[in-house]
C-alpha cells in the first residue's frame, strides 16, 4: 500500500502496516481487561428508560472501582508500615490522594442532573443507598471509623459481611503507623498499642507531644513528618468527597428522607464531625507554644 507524504494535511492516520488486527489466539485489550462483562454491567432499571440512569449508575461504578483499589493500597500501606517501610508506605497513600482528588472531581459529572431529572427515576432506586457501600465502609473501618453497627447492613451479604467484620477487627492504617513511631523511639502509651481495635478511636491527649515533637524537628524527622502529612492529607480528602457528597445530594433531592431510610442531608452533615487522626489536628494548637 503506498504510504502518505510525511508532510501531509490532511486528516487521516495512516494505520501502520504492522498493527495487529487477528486477536483470535492473542491477548487482545477487551479480553484482557473483561469489557464484556464491564460494558455489560450497567442496567438501567427505569420503564421507559430514562436517558440520565445510565449517568447515575456509571458515577457510582467508577467510585466503587476506585474504592476498590484504596482498599488495595491503604492495605498495602499498612503491610508496609509493619515493615518500618516508610518510603514504600508513603508512596501508596500518595496514589490514595489522588484517587480521592479524582473521586471528589467526579461529583462535577453528577452536577450536571437536575433535581428533576433525578425524580424521574428515584422511585426505580427502590430501598438501594450509597449507605450500603461495603467498600466505602471498608475504608472508613481501615482508617478508623470503626463501627460494628454497621455490619448489620451487609447481613444479606456474605462477602462484604465477611471482608467487613475482618477490617472491624484489624488494626487501621493509624494503629500500624504508631507502631512505627513506638518502633522509632517514640513514646506511644502500651496501652494504645495493645488496645482493642475492633473499637472506634478515641482522641489521646497524650500522643499530641509526641507529634508536637516530630513537627518541631521537622528539619530532621522529615520521613516521619511528611507520614503524619499524608495522613492529615488524607483525611482532608476524605472530608471533602464528604462535603461534596452533601451539597451534591442537597441540590438534587434537597431535604427528602433518604431511600436508605436515613433523614437524609442532616445524617450526612453528622458525617463530617467524624475524624480519623484527631491528634495530628489537635498539635497545630500546639505549634509554636
Ligand atoms: C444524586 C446523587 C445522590 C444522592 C441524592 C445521594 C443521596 C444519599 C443519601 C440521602 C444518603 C443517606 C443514606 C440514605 O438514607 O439513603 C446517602 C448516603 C451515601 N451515599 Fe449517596 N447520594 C448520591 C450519590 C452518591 C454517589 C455518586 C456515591 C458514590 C459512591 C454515594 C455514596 C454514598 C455513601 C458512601 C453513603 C453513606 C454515607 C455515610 O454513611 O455517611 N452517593 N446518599
Ligand atoms: N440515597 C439516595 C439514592 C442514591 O443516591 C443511591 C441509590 C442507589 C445506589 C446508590 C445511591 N447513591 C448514594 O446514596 C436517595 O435517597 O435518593
Amino acid at each position: 500500500m503506498e504510504k502518505p507524504p510525511v508532510h501531509s494535511a490532511q486528516s487521516v492516520r495512516h494505520i501502520e502496516d504492522s498493527v495487529r488486527t487477528d486477536f483470535r489466539h492473542a491477548m487482545s485489550y477487551g479480553g484482557y481487561l473483561d469489557l464484556d462483562h464491564l460494558l455489560n454491567s450497567q442496567h438501567p432499571l427505569s420503564q421507559p428508560e430514562h436517558h440520565d440512569e445510565l449517568l447515575f449508575i456509571i458515577q457510582h461504578q467508577t467510585s466503587e472501582l476506585w474504592l476498590k483499589l484504596v482498599l488495595h493500597e491503604l492495605l498495602e500501606a499498612r503491610r508496609l508500615f509493619d515493615q518500618d517501610n516508610l518510603g514504600k508506605a508513603l508512596k501508596c497513600i500518595a496514589r490514595v490522594k489522588a484517587i480521592q482528588r479524582t473521586m471528589t472531581e467526579q461529583w462535577s459529572v453528577l452536577g450536571t442532573l437536575t433535581p428533576r431529572e433525578y425524580a424521574q427515576f428515584r422511585g426505580f432506586l427502590g430501598s438501594s443507598s450509597g449507605f450500603q457501600s461495603y467498600q466505602y465502609r471498608g475504608v472508613e473501618f481501615l482508617l478508623g471509623n470503626k463501627n460494628r453497627g454497621m455490619l448489620r447492613v451487609f447481613e444479606s451479604d456474605p462477602e462484604a459481611y465477611a471482608l467487613l467484620s475482618r477490617l472491624l477487627e484489624e488494626p487501621t492504617l493509624y494503629d500500624a503507623f504508631l507502631a512505627v513511631l513506638s518502633r522509632a523511639g517514640y513514646e506511644i502509651p502500651a496501652d494504645i498499642l495493645e488496645r482493642d481495635t475492633s473499637e472506634p478511636w478515641t482522641f489521646r491527649k497524650d500522643l499530641v507531644p509526641v507529634f508536637q515533637k516530630i513537627y518541631e524537628s521537622d528539619d530532621t524527622q522529615w520521613g516521619l513528618y511528611e507520614a503524619c502529612e499524608d495522613l492529615v492529607d488524607v483525611e482532608d480528602n476524605f472530608q471533602a468527597w464528604r462535603f461534596r457528597h452533601l451539597r451534591t445530594v442537597q441540590r438534587t433531592i434537597g431535604f427528602k428522607v433518604g431511600t436508605g431510610g436515613s433523614s437524609g442531608v442532616d445524617f450526612l452533615k453528622r458525617a463530617l464531625d467524624l475524624t480519623f487522626f484527631p491528634e495530628l489536628y489537635a498539635v497545630r494548637t500546639e505549634i509554636g507554644n
